[in-house]
């Protein structure tokens, strides 16, 4: 236990190896002091998305650009600033958990970027949030090496990848550390401790201190981050302006207000990103309960090339390089694969999702796997040239109203019987991964993660509570979403060795694909119920 100046500081989470050089007096006490400065304010942001999403759910409020920012908006004199060093040239970046194997791994893919996740691929497990910190601190000061029992070396190469972390969202807190009695923010936490440990060696070697923000759904929520960053920067001596953010655009509500969050963030952003499954989350979310109209068809189904999907992504290039900010693309879920058929179809689908981010103007793109980066770069190098990047095409020829955000109808498609299992059997596996500590999971060779397991429960949900029908006029039932459940449980854990938490994964997806309400996130009841071992 800390108690230094102001507050008193519990650690109420196991210890590991080295914890004690991450979690040492001197960084709690700035998590602390962040805490104290900005936790007001986030619970108050936080009401306020309830709030918003009941208007929106209720129909009292239509999702719109915002008149009283149209100014900002019709401003063309205001711009970001310029990319800080390592992030020029964003062509290929890689995601990933921060495990001390992946992170070698990631940062020798040949990515441009490594976006090192804490959020989406990261089950918050307190080991992994505090081993995460440390390898980062480790790879940063190339103090990284190792050999694994079987005898391969894992070192830092020539020409790293440039570390972009993403903190936890908003909505999370972080129960292993308590200031004076209370849980903290985990987007503070994530943010705190890899602010005080890293930005002034990550100066120091010509990189800086670079983010990726998740789950923004309004401006005044950037503008909460922009006031974090001027306090650390602040409190650490660090000159204003040095930390670079790319912003996720992943929530309906924030495609409505994308000029607005690159406003907020001007003397730090680094761009907008295109979360196409958190987008399509949001949307389901959003709308789950206005009607047929909203229904979005099997999860496969949701292409990027439906209308709505590629209005967002449009918007998203026009908006970011009107800005002078890179765009970029998103994460194609399709990974390689030891069977033969399905790894050449994941590399034409990846191909052709980068095509089509590329000639569209994104400035680079993600990659869920080091062995889909060169698919990703082959790609961008073709339409760069010798370019760092595409800010100069800046799509004065796209033209999106709020009626294209919104026509999730022009999805087409279809709900199969075949879908809905789909979707119950991967959330049951991913969930359960999750609980085990790992975050992101390859499953039926798809990269399933926190985002693309929450469409495949809200979907579900939608479709029970539509009463969404079939090709054959069967209508989808809670009792028949419970047959399916009962057969996908007992075919998944015929296929599972002993050791899983099925179990718990089955009552995880019952509360919140089944119930009455839907919940806001699997994450927040399943961490406070299962993963937090607050002592
Ligand atoms: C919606 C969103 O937010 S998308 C962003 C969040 N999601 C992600 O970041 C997913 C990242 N990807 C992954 O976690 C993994 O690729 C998975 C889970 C999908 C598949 O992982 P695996 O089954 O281990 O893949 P595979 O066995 O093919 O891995 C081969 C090697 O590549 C490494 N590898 C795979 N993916 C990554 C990665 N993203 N970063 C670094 N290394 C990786 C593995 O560690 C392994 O290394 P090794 O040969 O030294 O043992
Ligand atoms: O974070 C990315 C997403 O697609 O969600
Ligand atoms: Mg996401």
């Amino acid at each position: 236990m800390a108690d230094k100046l102001n507050y008193r500081i519990e650690i109420t989470g196991p210890t590991g190896d080295r914890f004690a050089e991450i979690l040492t007096p001197a960084a709690l006490e700035f998590v602390a002091k962040l805490d104290n400065a900005f936790a007001g304010r986030r619970r108050e942001l936080l009401d306020e998305r309830r709030r918003r999403r009941e208007r929106v759910q209720t129909g009292e409020e239509q999702l719109d650009f915002l008149p009283e920012t149209r100014r900002i908006r019709a401003d063309d004199g205001w711009h970001i600033a310029p990319p800080a060093p390592g992030l020029e040239d964003r062509r290929v970046e890689i995601t990933g958990p921060t495990d001390r194997k992946m992170t070698v791994n990631a940062l020798n893919s040949g990515a441009k970027v490594w976006l090192a996740d804490f959020e989406d691929a990261t089950s918050p497990t307190w080991h992994n949030i505090v081993d995460g910190q440390l390898n980062l601190f480790d790879a940063i000061r190339r103090n990284i090496d190792f050999t694994t029992e079987s005898g391969k070396r894992y070192t830092i190469g020539e020409d790293p990848a440039t570390i972009v972390a993403r903190p936890r969202g908003w909505h999370l807190v972080e129960k292993h550390i308590r200031i004076d009695g209370r849980p903290l923010s985990a987007s503070l936490v994530d943010f705190g401790l890899y602010f005080f440990h890293n930005a002034r060696q990550l100066i120091a070697r010509g990189s800086g201190p670079y983010f990726y923000l998740p789950k923004l759904e309004n401006h005044l929520e950037a503008r909460l981050w922009n006031d974090v960053f001027l306090f650390a920067q602040n409190e650490l001596g660090i000159p204003r302006g040095t930390v670079r953010a790319t912003v996720l655009i992943e929530t309906i509500t924030a495609a409505f207000e994308m000029d607005e969050i690159l406003f907020e963030l001007r003397e730090h952003a680094a761009g907008l990103n295109a979360g196409r499954w958190d987008y399509i989350f949001s949307v389901i979310k959003n709308f789950s309960e206005h009607g047929a109209d909203f229904v979005l068809p099997d999860r496969a189904q949701v292409t990027m090339t439906v209308p709505f999907m590629r209005a967002y992504t449009e918007l998203l290039v026009r908006t970011c390089h009107r800005r002078g900010a890179h765009a970029i693309g998103g994460m194609a879920a399709f990974i390689p694969s030891k069977d033969p058929d399905a790894n050449a179809t994941a590399f034409e689908k990846v191909r052709q999702d980068k095509e089509r981010e590329a000639g569209d103007g994104f400035d680079g793109s993600w990659v869920a796997h080091p062995g889909l980066v060169p698919v990703c770069r082959e790609v961008f190098d073709s339409v760069l040239g010798g370019w760092p990047n595409q800010l100069g095409r800046l799509r004065e020829d796209v033209d999106v109203t709020a009626a294209d955000l919104l026509d999730v109808a022009s999805a087409g498609g279809e709900v199969t019987e075949a879908g809905v299992r789909a979707n119950i059997n991967v959330a049951l596996r991913y969930i359960d991964s999750w609980l085990r500590g790992t975050g992101a999971a390859a499953i039926h060779n798809l990269m399933e993660d926190a985002a693309t397991a929450e469409i495949a429960r809200c979907q579900v949900w939608q479709w029970i509570r539509n009463g969404t029908k079939f090709a054959d006029g069967t209508a989808l039932t809670r009792e028949l979403a419970v047959e399916f459940l009962d057969d996908e449980f007992e075919s998944v854990r015929a296929d599972l060795p002993a050791g899983h938490r099925l179990d718990d994964a089955r009552a995880i997806f019952t509360e919140t694909a089944l119930g009455e309400k839907l919940p806001g996130f699997v994450t927040t009841s399943a961490y406070a119920r299962h993963l937090c071992d607050a002592r």
